[in-house]
């Protein structure tokens, strides 16, 4: 990926089944958990490295006895940071205790951290700013165990705001407006409710104030209170939470866009936001991860029994497909596999942009999440030639020559690393003309890779801003002096927002957008986008069910060839002597390379929300009008 949009968000939820001391016993750590925490959020840094928040709780506890920690951090390395806290912490108590080192009761009733539920989460915010005061989990403290709340997700709801002013209207007054608290906080009222409604109930059966508590626990359902508040989520999400008795689940939402994947066996539960970071961590095959499903929580009761609910009902599947084209590890099974697919698909087109010229041809890729994408386009290649190669001795037949025969199967793709990425440099002067020059040194090339007058083909993800393209890379590429530069997009072109968990709101920042109103103006029909403008101002006020998508207009005039072919002019740097040409997937080919996962509105406009539909039309009113805000 040369753009970053880093913008997601992991979850993790560990449920220890068994007491502290087995895992004592077996793994030699009462911290089993915490380690396996660790692990399993180090194997989704790739989904947030703004921050990082840990929170455990303790089953059990007796009255005046600490049950719940939290640490958070927004540091340069945010995960690393809270483990070392944690370790910090553990290490001190056991060198002023070493009698503790063997005794499990004395680590749970004195040490942090150590716990039988844990919550893991790493963020990228979408919303608010990145402030340690927004970093997952978040907490709703009470002096009733059960009312306590700990809360982290990856998610982004369209109707926050709206959902914030309904929390006013039931009289509560949020102290904070992440959309992460408001979140929590309709989680927060229903279980309050839930609770009163059984504290009165058990009292009277003629239980006393002490007796309820535990009964209020274990009458609980979890599945109520979130039916009830997730009524009216219009977004991505995968919420994840845990009660302060311990119960805890993860919720998705009913399109299934938001990922979440669970296991279980007798000793764990395990929770998270990629399918290969429990594989790793606990060993497990493939077929032994679930998926949760579209609108289905997973639910831990408090005594280890765990069921998968229907909350919600679940809607047409839409799966985002930019988690398998860039943010999920390509270290899953499918996902491996649908990205050597999307390198595959892109090959007919590659060949007509090198006028089947494979032999001046050097293929490449730009570091490091391309890779796999590039290894499915050089294998088409190959087999491209090897049915050539097929055509040609069996032309000439039998009387075939050694030395024919050698030349034709000498034929290979030749594929080079060309780019380098170096660690980011600093720019030491920001407004200084020179900064261009430093930025141009991002990436690096491998001198000799390739040959003057060569056609080099490099295989990038996806193209969103095209900003690094145009500073750094087509610019050092250059240096190499190929004839043609051909920049190929494993992901179709983007052209609209994103409102559930990534975070790309404005329209203007889309290179595929710049690119269509250049072809507007050099067509003189800009009075087409100011009508579009004056569609979304009159149906600003309207409800999300009458709203359309009249940004789709904007691009309707024009082919996707079109498109990407005034992209390639926009990103070429006017210095560099190669020509730039721009390849996107098609739609058609992503559906086919990622069949289970078709959530495709960031390249299609085509929102499986309603609220999707009111986010563009602000997101293009947000344009017009000179606004550099967020669309919701
Ligand atoms: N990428 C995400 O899932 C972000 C979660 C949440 N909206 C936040 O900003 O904290």
């Amino acid at each position: 990926m040369s753009d970053a949009i880093k913008h997601e968000c992991g979850i993790s939820v560990i449920r220890l089944l068994k007491p502290l001391s087995y895992y004592k016993e077996k793994y030699g750590t009462a911290f089993y958990g915490v380690n396996k925490m660790y692990l399993m959020m180090e194997k989704q840094h790739n989904r947030g490295q703004d921050g990082a928040g840990f929170a455990s709780i303790k089953l059990d506890m007796k009255p005046g006895e600490r049950y719940m920690s939290r640490v958070r951090s927004i540091q340069q390395q945010p995960i690393q940071d809270i483990f070392d806290q944690i370790n910090d912490r553990i290490n001190t108590e056991f060198t002023k205790h070493p009698e503790y080192k063997e005794d499990v009761a004395a680590q749970k009733n004195n040490i942090p951290y150590i716990g039988e539920v844990l919550l893991g989460h790493v963020r990228y915010g979408t919303f608010g700013k990145n402030s340690i005061e927004s970093v997952h989990p978040f907490l709703r403290q009470n002096n009733w165990m059960h009312r306590n709340l700990i809360v982290a997700g990856n998610f982004n709801m369209t109707n926050v705001n709206e959902l914030f002013d309904n929390l006013v209207q039931l009289g509560q007054h949020p102290k904070e407006m992440a959309d992460t608290v408001t979140v929590m906080e309709k989680i927060g009222h229903f279980l309050d409710d839930a609770v009163a409604k059984l504290y009165k109930q058990i009292k009277k059966e003629g239980y006393s104030k002490m007796e309820a508590s535990p009964l209020i626990a274990e009458r609980l359902k979890l599945n109520k209170i979130l039916r009830k508040a997730a009524k009216n989520w219009d977004g991505g999400y995968a919420m994840a939470g845990m009660l302060g008795h311990g119960d805890a689940f993860v919720l998705r939402d009913p399109s299934g866009i938001r990922p979440a994947y669970y296991y279980k066996d007798d000793e764990i539960v395990a929770v998270a936001s990629e399918r290969p970071a429990i594989q790793t961590v606990f060993n497990v095959p493939f077929e032994k991860v679930k998926e949760i499903s579209p609108g289905h929580a997973i639910i831990i009761k408090k005594d280890g029994s765990s069921s998968i609910n229907k909350i919600l009902e679940p809607r047409e599947r839409k799966a985002c497909s930019f988690e398998r084209i860039y943010f999920s590890r390509g270290s899953d099974k499918e996902i491996y596999q649908e990205r050597k697919e999307l390198g595959k698909l892109l090959f007919p087109q590659i060949l007509k942009a090198i006028n089947n010229d494979i032999k001046h041809t050097v293929f490449s890729y730009i570091p490091n999440t391309a890779e796999t994408s590039f290894f499915g386009m050089v294998k088409e290649a190959q087999n491209y030639l090897n049915k050539k190669k097929e055509e040609q001795i069996l032309s000439i037949g039998s009387k075939i020559t050694q030395k024919e025969l050698h030349a034709i199967l000498d034929i290979r793709p030749r594929i080079e690393k060309v780019a380098i990425k170096d660690a980011k440099l600093r720019t030491f002067i920001t407004q200084d003309s020179s900064r261009d020059d430093l930025v141009a040194h991002v990436y690096d090339i491998s001198y000799g890779s390739v040959k003057k007058n060569d056609n080099l083909v490099i295989i990038d993800d996806s193209i969103v801003r095209g900003t690094t393209l145009k500073k750094s890379i087509l610019r050092i590429l250059d240096r190499l002096s190929p004839k043609k530069i051909i920049v190929v997009s494993s992901a179709p072109q983007i052209r609209y927002p994103d409102c559930y968990g990534i975070d790309m709101a404005k329209l203007e920042d889309f290179v595929a957008f710049k690119a269509a109103l250049a072809l507007h103006q050099d067509n003189n029909t800009m009075d087409q986008v100011e009508a579009i403008y004056k569609k979304c101002i009159d149906q600003a006020k309207a409800h999300d069910d009458e709203i359309v998508n009249y940004v789709k207009d904007f691009y309707a005039p024009f082919t996707a060839n079109q498109i990407s072919d005034k992209i390639g002019e926009l990103l070429s740097p006017p210095e560099i002597k190669a020509q730039v040409k721009i390849i996107y997937q098609t739609i058609e080919s992503l559906h086919q390379a990622c069949p289970d996962n078709l959530g495709d509105w960031y390249f299609t406009g085509n929102y499986p929300t309603k609220g999707g539909n009111r986010v563009v039309n602000k997101a293009f009113i947000n344009f017009y009008e000179g606004k550099n805000e967020r669309a919701y």
